[in-house]
């Protein structure tokens, strides 16, 4: 089996691709490099330097690598970012993503994993989250993963594309060899632990008038390696899917801040900033659909394992990866 993911230089992409290439999976990786990493790539896969947005490069690969199924990570992924910029959101997120689409109609590609994400849901009315709840982002990041899923359903409809959708909840936490590391890190889990490792004063805890338990927002942090072997799980699928990633368990960014210290024992002081735009304050998954029809579960995903992985990456990666490799 040979895979072609896209994104695959970037943090959630580079540890599936590792946990593929671990399974015995040959993997074929695309990516700009406008925020993945050349020297987060697993040496095992082959690597293209390729933008989506141009489709001549983008057909000619997919018709030389002949993959089996694509796993599309790559995207512009920072909420606060897409209320400032929506157009590069839609134009990457969707636009470029149908040149995809369309390079694997032309070769004959059927099945295709896409990183969708919580985000879809908006403020949702009943938590946990189902995958049947109503979708309704507040933020144009969610709108333009929700609308490549429906350009999936009808890629699905008309050329017999099997989408398979992941929606994500806050992938975190690092593998071995591989950790998170975005050029203006907007995350919360590796802001915090850059002030452990002090290259921050301190944390910004972006509002505190939600109305959860104790007024910060809530996320269900999942495990990267749980998430990558969810890719995995899918790929067995031969029909349209659709599945929360997720643990059921929610934590306030509070909280967060808590376990931090108590894995790090560093102080990690906070200070209290406005909300930012586009934020839901809480956001849970059901996760009783992919327990179930995948017979999977999240292994690695206790908070303070978790952050106990990211931690460890940090302090043996304190500049992240190198740019030049
Ligand atoms: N990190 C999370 O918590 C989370 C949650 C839900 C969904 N997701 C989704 O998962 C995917 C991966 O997220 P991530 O956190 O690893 O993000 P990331 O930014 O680390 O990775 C995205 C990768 O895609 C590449 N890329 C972007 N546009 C491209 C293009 N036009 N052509 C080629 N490569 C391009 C980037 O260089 C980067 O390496 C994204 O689609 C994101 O929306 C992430
Ligand atoms: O310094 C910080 C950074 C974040 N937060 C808050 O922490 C929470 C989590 O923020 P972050 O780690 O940036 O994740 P999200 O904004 O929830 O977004 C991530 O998780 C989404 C699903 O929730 C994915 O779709 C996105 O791709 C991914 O960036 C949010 O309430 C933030 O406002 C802070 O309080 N201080």
């Amino acid at each position: 089996m040979k895979i072609l993911v896209t994104g695959g230089a970037g943090y959630v992409g580079s540890i599936c691709v590792e946990h593929l290439l671990d399974s015995g999976i040959a993997t074929v990786v695309v990516d700009n490099l406008s925020e993945g990493h050349r020297a987060a790539v697993d040496e095992r896969a082959a690597f293209h330097c390729l933008d989506l947005r141009d489709r001549e490069p983008l057909l000619a690969l997919m018709q030389n690598e002949k993959p089996d199924a694509v796993i599309h990570f790559a995207a512009n992924a920072y909420v606060a970012e897409s209320m400032r910029d929506p157009s590069t959101y839609f134009r990457n997120n969707v636009s470029h993503g149908i040149h995809l689409l369309d390079a694997m109609v032309a070769t004959g590609v059927r099945k295709i994993v896409f990183s969708s994400t919580c985000a879809v849901y908006g403020l949702p009315l009943k938590i946990p989250i189902e995958e049947r709840s109503e979708t309704r982002p507040i933020n144009p990041y969610g709108e333009s993963k929700l609308c490549f899923e429906k350009i999936l359903r009808w890629y699905a409809e008309i050329h017999g594309i099997v989408p398979l959708i992941l929606r994500y909840f806050n992938a975190a936490g690092a593998s071995e060899r591989r950790g998170e590391d975005h050029r203006e890190e907007p995350h919360l889990i590796p802001r915090v632990l850059q002030v452990a490792l002090g290259q921050r004063k301190s944390v910004e805890v972006c509002g505190d008038g939600y109305a959860t338990s104790d007024g910060t927002a809530i996320r269900d942090y999942v495990h990267v390696r749980d998430l990558a072997a969810a890719h995995l799980a899918v790929l067995q699928r031969e029909q349209p899917s659709l599945y929360n990633v997720g643990t059921g368990e929610g934590y306030s960014v509070l909280q967060v801040i808590e376990t931090a210290r108590e894995v790090t024992g560093c102080p990690i002081p906070h200070k209290l900033c406005p909300p930012r735009p586009g934020d839901p304050p809480r956001l849970v998954a059901d996760v009783h659909k992919i327990r179930q029809e995948l017979s999977w579960a999240p292994a690695h995903s206790r908070l303070s394992k978790i952050i106990e992985s990211a931690w460890q990456w940090h302090r043996t990666h304190p500049a992240g990866y190198p740019e030049h490799f």
